[in-house]
């Protein structure tokens, strides 16, 4: 049974999930050199955002296959280390977007009315209704920083309080902001009009610092700005300034620098800050959601099936996945069979998509493709998760084309790869939806399925060919389990595809080139 280990504290609703197919260890609170040495005996690794997940740690964990981080970032997991060993990681990209809107929400409100120091001066005994008089959100302007799944939901809701909104996101269009009832802007504008500013964006080299010392001086002395995202996306020591010097009203973080929070001048600030130790995604529901999300992802991929929110493999809907699910396997065994007609290094790999394949999903089949390449020279070790790093590594270039006009079959799928000892095609598809078909071998035209074991030749179309090759193989008791000719013209050149039921013995490849008029001759394992 497969193993999983559960490093930060997830809802039950996770674990039950979790243990339909494995063995659960939940163990929080472990200590980075602890977790390098208990999670090599663990499938699957399941986080918040309590786990750092290094490198080392993914070096360590030899076995693990996934990496599930309940909540949407995965800045806090070492993700190309992670794609470079094969292993997927996984998030839930929605799970608990309404819980981290809400929250940006209630930070805004509690900010204008010093809800949080109100609500502690009460508690004390006193009775201050002067030092707590407020501003309202109403009329005012909110610049929303990221107007993703969070900034659109914190944008609708502050229109219906019937705040004016501006939005700075440079990925996302017009059109799409002016739905959202967004006003799209550049960063500069949208700090100087500005009444609150609430960031949703994830932490890139980008985005890191986004907001510092200059930036923060374009805001109005009567502006706040509040982050939920991540911590580093304000530069701390220049938001604490500013508000000392009273170039800003005030400010509502969730997320730090550094977590937890150590020494910080922010704690020293009275009212004019709110801080609350990263609470964005606690709520019952968005835990409940984020914890079935993941572990549902985790189940599927340790019983073999494909991840619907992968952050490091296309992202493909499931539905999508399962329509393309044959088409991957004929590009995986087309790969694993021009690499091996092409032999030594391959330089570049063209693949074409025909007939009705022409307008599917190009990247899917790209990747299988790659993995069956390389699958000679990696093994078990290449999948859909570092097939095309794998490649990249390795100097493979790759062409996509599209042919919508080929008309032989449906849709057919055509690999052509050059490589130091140069190039050779084929050409396979899908007979009843299902069945792989070989349907040309470097040009020539043939019809055969794929077999374990094959071996192709490049002969003379002439009399008694056939039957020398098979006394040949005979004499070394191989059995031949089927056999076809391709050929473009009688007598011209041809390819013969074999298939056999064990893999050739050593050295006889050699003597099959010896038959008068076999120019080549090659054996693969598919
Ligand atoms: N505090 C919490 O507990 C909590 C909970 C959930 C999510 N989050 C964080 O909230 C953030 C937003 O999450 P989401 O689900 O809305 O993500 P999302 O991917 O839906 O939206 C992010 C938006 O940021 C935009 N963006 C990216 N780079 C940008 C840049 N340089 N400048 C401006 N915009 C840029 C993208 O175009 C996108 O529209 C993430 O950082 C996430 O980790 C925090
Ligand atoms: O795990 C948490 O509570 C925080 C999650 C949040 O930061 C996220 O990115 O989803």
């Amino acid at each position: 049974m497969s193993k999983v280990l559960v490093s930060d504290p997830i809802d039950q609703a996770g674990i039950d999930i979790l243990s339909q197919v494995a063995t659960v260890d939940v163990n929080t609170g472990l200590k980075p050199a602890e977790l390098i040495e208990i999670i090599g005996q663990y499938d699957a690794l399941m986080i918040r955002s309590g786990t750092r997940v290094t490198q080392e740690i993914i070096e360590a964990g030899t076995q693990l296959k996934i990496i599930g981080r309940a909540g949407v970032g995965v800045d806090n997991v070492d993700v190309p280390a992670a794609t470079r060993r094969g292993i997927v990681v996984v998030n839930s990209p929605e799970g608990n977007t309404i819980a981290a809107a809400e929250h940006a929400l209630a930070m805004m409100l509690s900010l204008s009315r010093h809800i949080p120091d109100a609500n502690a001066s009460v508690k004390r005994g006193e009775w201050d209704r002067k030092t707590f008089v407020g501003a309202e959100v109403y009329k005012k302007t909110l610049g929303v920083v990221g107007l993703g799944k969070i900034g659109s939901h914190v944008a609708a809701v502050a229109k219906a309080m019937g705040m004016k909104l501006l939005a700075y996101d440079p990925f996302i269009s017009t059109e799409r902001a002016e739905q959202i009832g967004c006003q799209l802007v550049d960063l500069d504008l949208l700090m100087q009009q500005s009444d609150y500013i609430t960031l949703h964006i994830p932490k890139t080299p980008e985005t890191t610092h986004i907001i510092n010392a200059t930036t923060l001086a374009k805001m109005k002395p009567t502006a706040r700005i509040i982050n939920c995202a991540r911590g580093g996306i304000i530069d701390e020591a220049a938001l604490a300034a500013a508000i000392k010097e009273g170039k800003i009203a005030g400010a509502a973080l969730d997320v730090f620098e550094s977590e937890p929070l150590g020494e910080s001048d922010l704690r020293a600030i009275g009212k004019d800050i709110i801080l609350t130790p990263h609470l964005g995604a606690s709520t019952t529901e968005a835990q409940v959601n984020v914890a079935i999300d993941v572990a549902e992802q985790i189940r599927d991929v340790l019983l073999g099936l494909p991840a619907r929110s992968a952050v490091n493999i296309p992202g493909l809907g499931p539905d999508v996945l399962e329509e393309l699910k044959p088409y991957m396997q004929l590009a995986e065994t087309l790969g694993k069979l021009v690499g091996q007609l092409a032999g030594g290094r391959v330089e570049l790999l063209t693949v074409r998509l025909q007939g009705e394949l022409a307008t599917n999903k190009s990247q899917p089949l790209v990747i299988a493709s790659l993995k069956g390449l390389l699958h000679q020279a990696l093994r078990e070790r290449v999948n859909y998760v570092n097939a095309n790093i794998e490649a990249k590594e390795r100097g493979i270039r790759v062409i996509e084309t599209r042919d919508a006009s080929a008309r032989d079959y449906a849709g057919s799928l055509r690999l052509e790869a050059t490589g130091t000892l140069g190039t050779h095609s084929v050409t396979g598809a899908l007979l009843g939806d299902k069945e792989i078909h070989l349907t040309d071998v470097d040009g020539f035209p043939i019809n055969v399925p794929p077999s374990k074991y094959m071996v192709f030749t490049l002969h003379r179309d002439m009399p008694g060919i056939i039957g020398k090759l098979g006394s040949l193989l005979g004499s070394f008791n191989v059995n031949i389990a089927s056999m076809q000719v391709g050929r473009k013209i009688v007598r011209g050149d041809a390819v013969m595809a074999l298939s056999i039921d064990d893999p050739l013995p050593d050295g006889i490849l050699a003597e099959i080139t010896k038959v008068p008029g076999i120019r080549d001759a090659y054996t693969v394992t598919l």
